[in-house]
């Protein structure tokens, strides 16, 4: 399901959690929602399940207003962190509300990846602990099969073989049943080769939307004798240097085409990639705009208030 959302604004009391966000997102692709704690994550995305009502813009899933329209929310699920579904009494509860819901359900697929997390139907909410809650809310996000399916940190107290179980069955049934999904996670590192595109949002602000590879090609760290980085990088936009003694390391966000590259080679200096989630952490520094000083053309149109 394709979402559209144009100059969004949510306000709790004096708090404006999301601040003028447009963007839009197509149907059939996995989305990487960063940002830093209190960013606006969580608001946003509730507002794209219905669960809150916008303050101010518009909100269109699948072409139709979400907040109280059940035709549209019954085809999308968000699911929260471990702690929601505490209320509900058995798993097998959890799952037979979650059929009731959702009109694409697949209950031996529910039970597949039951299976794969060593959950039981006859298990009591209550009594899990809170990785395996975390893993009953992703066999609802994923059995669901919503046009729309978000996942908001639905990774927390999970062990690592348990994440990784999620992540490959989330990649092996995107590919069999293609939707739209929303992944917010701080683990970056371990989720960015789920996403095709990224969007980092700063203080209820969308600064960056581009495709992954788009956005990790964007970043090189250039390394060697200070004086040479200092002058290789004058002019370009730097978004950190370290230095260790006569050596520095700068990481500079923009295109760095051919003849640049191949003269940095030849003045000694080496250029390599830069980790995704060192880039979203400069790309979001508080001190400095960084990410607001080099957006992607996307974010860029977004602040104008133009359309992609
Ligand atoms: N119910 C609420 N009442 C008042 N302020 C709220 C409420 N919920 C969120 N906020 C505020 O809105 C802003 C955005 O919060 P939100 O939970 O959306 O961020 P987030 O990016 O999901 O954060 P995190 O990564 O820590 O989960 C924060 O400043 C937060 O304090």
């Amino acid at each position: 399901m394709n979402v559209e959302v144009r100059d969004l604004r949510v306000d709790y009391g004096e708090v404006r959690a999301v601040d003028g966000m447009t963007f839009s997102l197509d149907e059939g692709k996995i989305y990487g929602l960063l940002g830093r704690n209190g960013s606006g994550k969580t608001t946003l995305m509730s507002v794209l399940a219905g669960f809150r009502r916008e303050s101010g813009g518009t909100v269109r899933v699948g072409g139709r207003p979400v907040f109280e329209n059940g035709k549209v929310t019954s085809e999308i699920c968000l699911i929260r962190d471990a702690g929601e579904t505490i209320d509900i009494d058995k798993v097998d509860d959890a799952l037979y509300f979650a059929e009731w819901l959702r009109p694409r359900w697949d209950a031996a697929y529910a039970d597949e990846l039951l299976e794969r997390f060593g959950l039981r139907r006859k298990m009591s909410v209550k009594a899990m602990s809170k990785g395996q809650r975390s893993a009953l809310g992703v066999v609802v996000g994923l059995a669901g099969r919503s046009p729309l399916t978000m996942f908001d940190e639905s990774y927390l107290g999970m062990d690592a073989p348990s994440r990784y179980a999620f992540y490959d069955a989330l990649l092996a049934d995107f590919m069999a049943h293609s939707r739209t999904i929303i992944l917010s996670t701080h683990l970056i590192e371990e989720y960015s080769s789920l996403f095709e595109e990224v969007m980092i949002i700063d203080r209820g602000r969308l600064v960056v939307q581009e495709e992954s590879q788009t956005l990790l090609s964007r970043g090189t760290a250039v390394t060697g004798p200070a004086d040479r980085v200092e002058e290789f990088t004058a002019g370009l936009t730097v978004l950190n240097t370290r230095r260790l003694g006569p050596t520095a390391s700068a990481m500079v966000y923009g295109d760095l085409d051919e003849a640049r590259r191949r003269k940095a080679r030849e003045t000694g200096l080496e250029l390599g990639p830069i980790a995704m989630q060192d880039l979203f952490v400069h790309l979001t520094e508080p001190s400095g705009d960084a990410a607001r000083a080099v957006p992607s053309e996307d974010a860029s149109a977004d602040r104008s208030g133009d359309t992609r």
